[in-house]
């Protein structure tokens, strides 16, 4: 029991959010509680049905309000904290996910004539079906070298803002019409837990084209489509909110869903990537940190501006006040495992985990430990989700080189667990070749866990790893913004460097390894560029002929 002043942030990941109680004066996790999504993804049909086409990633807003009702009281009772130790609450959600609204913030998912309408519900993240508008939105402002493209490292994502909007408005024009805001679900929730409407500088700087005070212009987007001139005006343009700076006070409802105080103060969102790099104590340039999960994002401030090729973007302040902020990331990492595990897991594989009491990745994870540098004779690419960084395609796809009747699924297993080991040293090559140097990489998120995939970082980038000192790295981000909202800190440096957990130096590279990496990851390369880069543009075929296939 303690009766210290107290802060809860809340993550809100892919498929479920996470509250956790933490103390202001020294980081302290006093209690955590954790809330499956009902609807998890929507990515085969909706709630009635209805069926998706391929690359679809819906979710349902409601899903977000259960996990303040379940997952902030059962945190609280946890820590054995009372509501009125609790100062402040922050959030911090995947991005770019977004949702089409009535100007009271009213999904239009929840009114009953769109129920069947996709459009109507919140574009996850990795809702990938607009890449046709991701593209077309690329080349025209190559072409009319807009100054804004340089910012996103030469091109935009089909994740974010603009191009889900541009399809939500191409292919559903009625949707379109009536949505009255365009909103980041990171606004959203704290849209609903202190009844005001801000927009955070975070998602509108890398997901939403704000930088220097403006959005994309007014004849830019007519150019695109002249039904899109007015969307910044009609749909996106609201006040932006500092991280850290307080959104509004708990209100009445949200204080009954909670089990909080009314009034207390409610911080402007964020993002999950971006609140993890204080909660590891990154707070000086050039400190790198992964944040590896379903997917990875990779964040880092510095004092230099450079043009990062194929990064996900840089933002004044975008993480750190005072700063420019980086991100890049891979869309598919965990995820990528994962689908391994779904599809490629043989019964009797999955037998023995269970016989042995593993998980089926701790298992194969074992098995794979085993194996020297380039034993299993195999090379990957790790798009299955696409290509965020360096080469922004979302209609890439994977690949694995080398496999032969002897093949084993731990052979597979750690040519993908390589793969994506492979995709963050080219992000790092990018950086570095753009003279933004990466002074070191700290990993955060769930895949810590996995000691081989962290050797392997650690060997293929010849880097030192640290490791978070933290299961909650995301929310205890979120629960120091909130200190720093509620006043108990200046800043976010100074709460980083209160509340902040970070190991350094856990998995430090083997010579030897490293350099049997260096050959693999020629490959990696090489495979890279010829199916990445338009040599074969095989894979952008195969998509074609899929959508034709499936029409
Ligand atoms: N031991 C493991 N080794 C590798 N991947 C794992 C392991 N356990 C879980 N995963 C993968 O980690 C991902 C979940 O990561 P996590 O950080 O918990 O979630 P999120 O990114 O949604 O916050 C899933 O994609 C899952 O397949
Ligand atoms: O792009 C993002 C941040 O900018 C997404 O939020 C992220 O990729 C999803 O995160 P997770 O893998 O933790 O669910």
């Amino acid at each position: 029991m303690t009766f210290a002043p107290c802060v809860v942030g809340v993550d809100f990941g892919t498929l479920s959010g996470r509250a956790l109680v933490v103390r202001v004066s020294d980081g302290a996790e006093l209690g955590v509680a954790e809330h499956p999504y009902r609807h998890a993804v929507l990515d085969q049909q909706l709630p009635d049905g209805t069926r998706l086409p391929p690359d679809w990633a819906l979710q349902v807003p409601s899903d977000y309000l259960d996990v303040l009702r379940h997952a902030v009281p059962e945190a609280l009772d946890r820590a054995g904290v009372r509501p009125e130790q609790v100062i402040g609450i922050g959030t911090d959600f995947t991005a770019c996910t977004v949702l089409p609204t009535l100007a009271d913030g009213t999904p239009l998912c929840d009114l009953p004539e769109f129920v069947a309408r996709p459009h109507a519900y919140v574009k996850l993240w990795r809702h990938h079906a607009a890449q046709d508008q991701a593209d077309r939105i690329n080349a025209l402002a190559a072409e009319r070298q807009e100054a804004w493209l340089g910012r996103y490292g030469g091109r935009i994502s089909s994740e974010w803002e603009f191009a889900k909007a541009l399809q939500l408005l191409e292919e559903d024009p009625e949707i379109y019409r009536r949505t009255e805001r365009w909103v980041e679900a990171a606004d959203w929730i704290v849209w609903q837990l202190c009844g005001t409407y801000v927009r955070n500088a975070c998602t509108a700087g890398y997901k939403g084209q704000y930088q220097d005070g403006a959005y994309p212009s007014r004849d830019y987007l007519a150019a695109l489509n002249p039904d899109f001139a007015g969307f910044v005006t009609d749909k996106l343009d609201q006040p932006i909110g500092e991280l850290g700076a307080q959104a509004g006070k708990l209100t009445a409802e949200a204080a009954a869903w909670t089990g909080l105080r009314e009034g207390i103060t409610v911080c402007v969102g964020n993002v999950d990537a971006h609140v993890t790099a204080p909660a590891a104590a990154a707070v000086e340039p050039g400190e790198m940190v992964a944040i590896m999960g379903t997917s990875t994002c990779h964040v880092m401030s510095s004092d230099r501006r450079g043009a990062v090729s194929g990064m996900c973007g840089v933002v004044d302040g975008g993480i750190l006040p005072g700063l420019w902020g980086y991100e890049a990331g891979q869309s598919g990492v965990g995820d990528i495992f994962a689908w391994f595990i779904r599809t490629g897991l043989p019964a009797e594989y999955a037998q023995r985990a269970e016989a042995l009491g593993q998980s089926p990745h701790e298992y194969l994870t074992d098995l794979a430990a085993r194996q020297k540098v380039g034993e299993h004779g195999l090379v990957a690419l790790d798009w299955h989700s696409g290509n965020r960084s360096v080469l922004v395609d979302h209609d890439l796809s994977g690949v694995l080189v080398g496999q032969t009747l002897s093949t084993r699924p731990e052979d597979i297993y750690r040519a993908l667990l390589e793969a994506t080991a492979f995709g963050t040293r080219t992000i790092i090559d990018a950086f570095e070749a753009a003279s933004v140097p990466v002074r070191e990489l700290i990993i955060a998120g769930g895949l810590t866990k996995n000691a081989l995939l962290m050797q392997i970082y650690a060997d293929v980038t010849r880097r030192p790893l640290g490791v978070i000192a933290s299961a909650q790295g995301p929310a205890l981000g979120a629960a120091m913004h909130a200190a720093v909202a509620a006043g108990a800190y200046p800043d976010i440096r100074a709460a980083a460097h209160a509340m902040g957990k970070v190991h350094r130096a856990v998995h430090l590279p083997d010579p030897e390894r490293a350099a049997a990496y260096d050959r693999l990851y020629a490959e990696y390369q090489l495979l890279h560029d010829y199916f990445g880069r338009g040599t074969n543009d095989v894979m952008h075929r195969l998509r074609r002929i899929r959508a034709e296939a499936t029409a």
